[in-house]
């Protein structure tokens, strides 16, 4: 598999803020890589040093050059910030947008393909949030590029716009078109990514495909039961444990959901529900995310393991050493 893309140990920081802080990765063709990652982790800087739209320490090259010396053709960049001009239609936007390109998208196809057909002749500053964003899409792929930036491509955008868009970047992304996003809609990364990197204080803590990250770092399944029941009362060959009106029984496979309902009729304990789930990539980024930073959040159920700096920091070095 030939690598799009390769970065080196990029490091950029603003002022005393270190935003990335060594980070190396590669995309290979037609691959898709989902950013996840806090508030201020470094996404947009990163996403911004591997388009040359940033001065970075470090190198990055997309097709074996310089991001500035690609062919512009070949690249599309949908910045998390883009303000275009308020007062053109989406139509006229993409128009213009395709106008800066030897060879363009027809313009109509692109309207239907982000959902703004209706939309089309609105001027840019009456479109809604989510159409303002539809249309920002739109101009970042009107030159069919073979390798397409996307920071936080759905934000904003309804639950039905978001699946139209991630089938159209499936679409895109089965073309051949390498893919890298932002996003902090973790069933949004599961979905479209190959590979999910996870920044955290502008390292790349861990980057694997989703349900290998889910199996290494996701925790355990659990089985929450709305119940009274002491479960030093119930014999259960599963970790249980109370949390608020629940109890909490963790790592129950789903075929023995029924050996806790009947260790509870044993008991005499009766329950309102019975709630059983598994882990996901939510989990993952709760867990790998929650050493990093002020807004760390830490699940209540104590369901994952705890693992410290050391572990973390293991983490950082396997996802560095996959490159
Ligand atoms: N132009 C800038 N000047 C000063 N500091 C900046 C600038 N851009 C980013 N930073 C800082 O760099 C760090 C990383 O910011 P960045 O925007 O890359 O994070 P992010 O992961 O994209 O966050 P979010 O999820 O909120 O979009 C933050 O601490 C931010 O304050």
């Amino acid at each position: 598999m030939t690598a799009t893309l390769v970065a080196e140990d990029v490091r950029r920081s603003y002022g005393e803020t270190v935003a990335l802080d060594g980070v190396s990765l590669s995309v290979d063709a037609g691959e898709v890589f989902a950013l996840v990652g806090p508030n201020g982790a470094g996404k947009t800087t990163l996403v911004r040093a591997l388009t040359g739209t940033t001065d970075a320490e470090g190198s990055v090259e997309l097709f074996g050059a310089d991001p500035l010396d690609v062919d512009r053709e070949r690249v599309g960049l949908l910045p998390q910030a883009f303000d275009p001009p308020a007062r053109l239609t989406a139509r006229e936007l993409l128009d213009y947008y395709a106008g800066l390109y030897d060879e363009a998208r027809d313009i109509e196809t692109v309207l239907s393909d982000v959902g703004l057909v209706g939309d089309a002749d609105t001027w840019y500053e009456n479109l809604s949030g989510g159409q303002k964003r539809r249309t920002c899409v739109g101009s970042a792929l009107v030159n069919d590029p073979d390798l397409l930036f996307l920071d936080e491509p759905t934000t904003g955008i309804d639950p039905a716009g978001r699946r139209a868009l991630w089938d159209l970047l499936e679409s895109l992304a089965d073309g051949g078109t390498t893919i890298v996003l932002t996003t902090h809609d973790m069933a949004e990364a599961h979905r479209l990514a190959d590979r999910v990197g996870l920044l955290a204080d502008g390292r790349l803590v861990a980057a694997d495909d989703p349900d290998t990250l889910v199996a290494e770092y996701g925790g355990e399944s659990r089985l929450v039961v709305e119940t009274d029941a002491d479960p030093a009362a119930l014999d259960l060959s599963y970790p249980a444990e109370r949390t608020g009106d629940s109890l909490v029984v963790s790592d129950v496979p789903p075929e023995a959901i029924g050996d806790v309902v009947d260790a509870l009729a044993a008991a005499g304990a009766s329950y309102d529900a019975l709630t059983w789930s598994e882990p996901d990539l939510e989990e993952v980024y709760l867990e790998l995310a929650s050493t990093a930073g002020e807004y760390g959040y830490r699940p209540a159920t104590g369901r994952l393991d705890r693992r410290g700096e050391g572990d973390r920091d293991a983490a950082a070095a396997d996802a560095e050493g996959e490159r």
